[in-house]
């Protein structure tokens, strides 16, 4: 327990103070409804100790580094499944049979498109837009094309709006990338599965078509994967709270990706190429690790921590598998970015302070460089995390509404002034 303090103001009664307890440690239980007769609640930080729901979808044991959707393995799924098969495993608690997934890989497909006036929507950002700005705005905008969306009582209606909601957004990543370079768009393509579809829209040219690589296409699905779900992070819990008044789930997505976009989140895999690149050197590695224990300055090492594994992110190991793979496949074994990370990594593992702490490197931390390799620039790494993470935001809000769930609505422990009188403005 910490000897920090909240003040309780109660109307009508003297202040109290409440100890808090660390976050890290639990939730101090605060018997708030003896003092205010509305019921007793936990006071607990960053929902270190909070669970707010039941889920079916995905099982974690941050101290095995264990990470299981619908009972198999990640390993299993980023090496055996595909992204699609996997989306529909999130979705229905099983793998499909061979006709389930032909029909569902063929119902995707031809949702791909978006409505040609989607186009118009792009040209009103400025050029240099960062891309998860404009994804944030044009996800939410599907609502407005499709008004079926927004009548969430109806289960035909929510089933179509997931279905274009994985189909499209490729098609609207892809599109803000090409806006974002001056490029024209480049429409989906029916004959090519969901990652070579994405690669083929991010880099086909009218100039020339862009040749893909099998291993390449590989790696994205295998990034889509493992970025697919992690059970009440904070962007899905945004999900959940958003979807949990009844709004439609284009606007409870778009929420997801904007809580998804912070550097503490999926912002997370274009902070470590920032950080990899400002390290230039593996000379100058031991200066950022002193720099990420001081207490006093605010920089972290980013894609280290997490608030649940405190054992390796499983995730992280086979993203550091398949950047050796295509890393090898291009011919860049000996990229300095790819050597500095592995040497942070053996050298945080190795420090007293990451060890004691648990700081083990997560699923942001190896993805930038595969997708740098690949010629994805940074500020599309986290528009790639949210398509990635889009089965799973929706599986979530899918398993909300099918349990009736009630509006999200947390307490506060007020610390602000009791009550008082107003001063007129004369008097102050
Ligand atoms: C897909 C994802 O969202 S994965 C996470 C991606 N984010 C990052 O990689 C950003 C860097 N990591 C972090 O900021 C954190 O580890 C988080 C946000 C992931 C988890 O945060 P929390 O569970 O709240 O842990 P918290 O911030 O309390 O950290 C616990 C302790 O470890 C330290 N710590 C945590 N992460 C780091 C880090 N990356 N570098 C240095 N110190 C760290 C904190 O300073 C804190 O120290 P203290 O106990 O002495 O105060
Ligand atoms: O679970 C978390 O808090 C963050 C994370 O790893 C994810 O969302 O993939």
């Amino acid at each position: 327990m910490s000897d920090k303090k909240a003040t309780l103001a109660i109307p009508g009664k003297d202040a109290i103070d409440l100890p808090i307890y660390s976050g890290s440690i639990g939730p101090d239980v605060v018997d708030v409804g003896a003092l205010t007769g509305q019921g007793m609640f936990t006071y607990d930080p960053g929902f270190v100790s909070t669970a707010a729901c039941e889920s079916k979808i995905t099982y974690i044991d941050g101290g095995k580094g264990v990470l299981l959707h619908g009972g198999y393995p990640i390993e299993q799924l980023a090496n055996e499944s595909d992204f699609l098969e996997t989306c529909w495993l999130l979705w229905n608690g099983e793998l499909p049979t061979a006709a389930e997934k032909e029909a569902f890989v063929e119902k995707i497909t031809m949702h791909t498109m978006v409505h040609d006036q989607m186009a118009s929507f792009f040209k009103g950002f400025r050029r240099d837009a960062h891309p998860m700005a404009i994804l944030c705005g044009v996800v939410g905008a599907l609502s407005a094309f499709y008004h079926d969306s927004l009548d969430i009582t109806n289960e035909k209606h929510r089933n179509i709006s997931a279905i274009r909601l994985i189909a499209k957004m490729p098609t609207l990543a892809a599109m803000a990338y090409k806006f974002s370079v001056g490029q024209p768009f480049v429409y989906p393509r029916n004959d090519l599965n969901y990652s070579e579809n994405f690669l083929n829209m991010m880099f086909s040219t009218p100039c020339e078509d862009y040749q893909i690589s099998p291993t390449l296409a590989k790696a994205m699905d295998k990034i889509f994967i493992l970025h697919a779900d992690h059970e009440q992070n904070a962007s899905t819990s945004t999900v959940r709270l958003a979807g949990s008044t009844g709004t439609n789930p284009f606007a409870a997505i778009a929420a997801g990706i904007s809580a998804l976009w912070g550097p503490s989140h999926g912002g997370a895999n274009e902070a470590v190429l920032d950080m990899l690149n400002e390290i230039g050197d593996e000379s100058r590695i031991d200066e950022f690790v002193a720099k990420a224990k001081d207490k006093n300055d605010p920089f972290r090492l980013m894609g280290f921590g997490h608030r649940v594994y405190k054992n390796f992110d499983p995730r992280a190991k086979v993203m550091k598998q398949t950047a050796d793979e295509v890393l090898g496949e291009l011919g860049l074994d000996n990229d300095p970015l790819l050597k500095i990370a592995k040497r942070l990594e053996q050298i945080a593992l190795e420090d007293e302070y990451f060890v004691e702490k648990k700081l083990y490197p997560n699923v942001d931390f190896y993805s930038g460089i595969i997708l740098k390799a690949m010629g994805i620039p940074t500020s599309m790494f986290t528009v790639i995390f949210a398509l990635g993470r889009t089965p799973g935001w929706i599986a979530h809000w899918n398993e909300m509404i099918a349990d009736n769930s009630r509006i999200g609505r947390p307490r506060q422990l007020y610390t602000g002034p009791t009550q008082r009188d107003f001063t007129p403005l004369d008097k102050r």
